[in-house]
């Protein structure tokens, strides 16, 4: 496949404080990214953002390999060049959005795309090309961010509580900070306590493959086809009774766990409700997940505040559910504390790459379970 280099900006980083970060996460909906101005680590200014929706077939293709299947090596090397190929252009856009190139950019942070999370036996999988990212883009790229926590003991996940805690922390407030992607995570901000955090099980993925499923829809826009349906009770307490709920921290989860296989699981009958149902009832168990720890975590701490972001806090049938079922929790969007949701994990592998530029540990031992801090990241140079 022929690549074509983007024009670079990057020939002289020293001294930039400039970063992209490029998020592509377990939806399987496409890339996120931003540059970013890190004069002020705690305040990072966003200069621009760009996003790329990935193809039905790339989209497919990505989610085959989440399984165990043939010729996986061949099929994995293939698409961490096209991912890559699509990541420098989303590189290439936010340069042209940022200023024209009239600056440069001391690093891109990228997630890659994970296509196997198992920490329990030592590794967790994202697809990239570092160094062709760092050939197309002409910039330093920085990949890999959870080996190093993995390596280290840890679940290597969740990893944006070190930066939640570093943008959102209030020294008088509890906040928590939901992320509903396609899986859900939580971190907790607490004053006068180390923070905390961990995934809550799925957000959107099963929603996501449900409607795929059943309307071929990408996405069930606002949960409006949710909300036509009724959650089926005993449906909803199968499915929760699947054990990572009852797991304690530090944990972490993805596909092999929650998927419409996992689904099937539960019997052929699942196929012969109205399929709304299944869906209203897939809506009900992320909002009954993720009330219940934050219920949970809540108790003790009057006054909590409860921020989400991530692509299901745009889903107001999730939203509404939420709110329901938490009444005594203030919920509010990121938006409110300066991120807009779709930012703030593109914006978290930003930082993720400036703490490694510093020489800073990225993960928090006490959310993934890490023996110790970690600096985060290998670092493919520019070509010189
Ligand atoms: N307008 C909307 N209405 C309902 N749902 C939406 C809307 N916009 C986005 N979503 C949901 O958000 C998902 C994408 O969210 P996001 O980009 O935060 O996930 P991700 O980063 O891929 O996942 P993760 O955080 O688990 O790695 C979509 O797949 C869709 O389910
Ligand atoms: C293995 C993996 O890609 N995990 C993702 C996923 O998506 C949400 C949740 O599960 C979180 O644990 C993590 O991503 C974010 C960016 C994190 O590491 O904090």
């Amino acid at each position: 496949m022929p690549y074509a280099a983007v024009p670079s900006p990057a020939s002289n980083n020293s001294g930039s404080s400039l970063y992209v970060g490029l998020m592509s996460g377990t939806s399987l909906d496409g890339i996120d990214g931003v540059l970013a101005d890190f004069s002020l680590p705690v305040r990072p200014r966003v200069l621009a953002q760009a996003q790329r929706s990935f193809s039905v077939d790339l989209r497919s293709d990505l989610l085959d390999l989440t399984q165990p299947g043939i010729n996986e090596l061949e099929r994995a090397a293939h698409l961490s060049q096209t991912l890559s190929s699509l990541y420098a252009e989303v590189v290439h856009e936010l340069v042209q959005r940022g200023g024209q190139g009239n600056f440069s950019v001391a690093a891109v942070g990228c997630h890659g795309q994970t296509v196997r999370h198992r920490p329990e036996q030592g590794f967790s999988l994202q697809l990239v090309n570092g160094a062709l990212l760092a050939e197309l883009t002409g910039m330093t790229v920085i990949t890999d961010f959870r080996s190093g926590d993995i390596a280290a003991g840890g679940q290597g996940a969740p990893l944006v509580p070190a930066f939640h805690e570093a943008l959102f922390r209030h020294s008088s407030i509890p906040r928590l900070i939901l992320n509903l992607g396609g899986i859900a995570n939580l971190t907790l901000l607490i004053p006068g306590r180390v923070t905390r955090g961990y995934d809550t099980g799925p957000a959107n993925l099963l929603m996501d493959g449900w409607i795929g499923r059943c309307l071929g829809q990408a996405f069930d826009r606002e949960g409006g086809w949710a909300a036509q349906g009724h959650c089926h009770p005993v449906l909803l307490e199968s499915l929760l009774a699947h054990p990572f709920f009852q797991r304690s921290a530090p944990k972490s989860t993805g596909r092999e766990d929650f998927s419409l296989e996992w689904l099937a699981e539960h019997g052929e009958w699942v196929f012969s409700l109205p399929p709304e149902d299944v869906q209203a009832t897939l809506l009900e168990l992320t909002a009954r997940s993720v009330a219940a720890v934050v219920q949970a975590e809540c108790r003790e701490h009057r006054g909590t505040e409860l921020y989400l972001c991530g692509g299901g806090a745009l889903n107001t049938q999730l939203t509404k559910r939420l709110r329901i079922l938490m009444p005594e929790v203030r919920v509010g969007r990121t938006e409110d504390l300066g991120v807009p949701v779709q930012q703030v994990e593109a914006l978290a592998f930003a930082w993720l790459a400036w703490a490694r530029v510093q020489g800073k540990a990225g993960n928090l031992p006490e959310v993934t379970g890490a023996r110790h801090g970690v600096v985060l990241g290998a670092l493919y140079s520019p070509p010189s």
